[in-house]
Order: structure tokens, then C-alpha cells, then sequence
């Protein structure tokens, strides 16, 4: 069954999380994104674990070093997922799962800015990550890039590992996603800055499940 995350970069938190409660039933993943990691820091990850407490709560820090010590700031703050880039050197990406592990929780390793996929899925699969994301980033969002032909070549390399994708999603480029057969797919403002955002939740989750 496939999964809708909701990752939020922008507005306030209390916003955030007034858009949430209106979309929450159709949501299984709560995104606190990477601008509002900077903005609130691990206080964030711990309102929305308050808030949404039956809901993952992905904290996205997109760890570059020191694995070990940024993953435990998310997890001690009450992260489910904590995510680390692809890019980063294999120790770094190691430390940060075992920390996660050691928790109990669930590591998204995210593919953005890597271009040799096979090589880093390979590994990616080797060591037992939770989630590999393919992810065309907001700014290069902005030339008219998209998800779609990274996840259609990511999703023939992986065997074993859920995938998500994320990217500029929107209710009507979510089905070619959908179709991909993606375990989950992240949507940031195309859900909360719509106009009617639990509509269009459930619009797009009556697309994907
Ligand atoms: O991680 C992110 C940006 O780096 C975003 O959270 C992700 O891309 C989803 O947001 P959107 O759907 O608005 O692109």
C-alpha cells in the first residue's frame, strides 16, 4: 500500500500543524522539511511529535558529516525517520543508521544531487537502509525538472528497499508517480499550500491507494 507524506518547508509551525490536523487522516508520514529544521530546530520535530503522536514524524536534516551525533539530536527530539544525504561518505551514512537502529527507528537515505545511481543504490541496499529517496530538489524544480525519470531508473535498481520520491508533486502529476509503484510519495506544497489542502489530500490519496 502506498504512502502519503506531507513535508512541510514553509509557513509557521502552528500553521503547520493546523494544516496537518485538517489533512491528518489521509496522511501516514508528517514531514518537519528542512527549512523548518533551521527555523525551530529539534523543538520542532518534538511539537510535531506532540501534536501528530500516532504519526511518523520524518525529521529532515539531510546529514552531510557527523552522522551519529545529528541523527541522535533527531531521534532524542522524537523523530521516526531521520534522513542523511546519499552524497555523504559511506561512514557518515553508517553512523547515522546504527544510530537509528540502536532507536528503533527508520533512516531515508536521499538520492538528490547524486547521479550514479547504481552505485549508491547498490550500496544503499547493502547496508539495509529503510528508504531510498529520489528527489529533484526545489531549485532545480525551478528548470523544469522532475521526479519522474530518476524514479522510473531508480525503481529498476532497487530490490529490497521502500522508495520515495519527492519533488514538485502535484494532484495532477501525482498519478504518473503513482504509477511508478513508489512505497511512498512526498508531497511539500502542492498539498500545504493548496487551496483546499484536505481535499487535496484525499483526492490524491483516492489517485495512489
Ligand atoms: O526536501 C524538500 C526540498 O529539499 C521538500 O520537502 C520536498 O522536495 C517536497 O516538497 P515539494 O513537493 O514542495 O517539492
Amino acid at each position: 500500500m502506498k504512502q502519503l507524506q506531507i513535508a512541510f518547508d514553509t509557513k509557521s509551525l502552528d500553521e503547520c500543524i493546523k494544516i496537518g490536523k485538517e489533512c491528518e487522516e489521509y496522511l501516514d508520514i508528517i514531514e518537519l522539511g528542512t527549512p523548518l529544521v533551521y527555523k525551530y530546530g529539534a523543538e520542532g520535530i518534538t511539537k510535531f511529535k506532540e501534536a501528530f503522536p500516532d504519526k511518523k514524524i520524518l525529521a529532515d536534516f539531510k546529514i552531510m558529516d557527523a552522522g551519529e551525533f545529528e541523527t541522535k539530536i533527531a531521534l532524542d527530539a522524537g523523530a521516526d525517520i531521520v534522513t542523511v544525504l546519499a552524497a555523504a561518505d559511506n561512514q557518515t551514512i553508517e553512523d547515522s543508521l546504527k544510530a537509528v537502529k540502536e532507536a528503533g527507528k527508520e533512516l531515508l537515505v536521499d538520492l538528490i544531487c547524486v547521479h550514479d545511481f547504481e552505485e549508491r543504490v547498490s550500496y544503499l541496499e547493502k547496508i539495509g537502509v529503510d528508504y531510498i529517496c529520489v528527489h529533484t530538489g526545489s531549485d532545480t524544480q525551478k528548470l523544469g525538472a522532475n521526479p519522474l525519470k530518476d524514479l522510473i531508473t531508480v525503481k529498476k535498481l532497487v530490490k529490497n528497499t521502500k522508495v520515495s520520491v519527492a519533488g514538485g508533486v502535484k494532484v495532477d502529476t501525482v498519478k504518473s508517480i503513482s504509477d511508478e509503484n513508489p512505497d511512498v510519495i512526498i508531497v511539500g506544497g502542492g498539498l500545504y499550500n493548496a487551496e483546499n489542502p484536505a481535499e487535496t489530500a484525499k483526492k490524491m490519496v483516492d489517485i495512489i491507494k
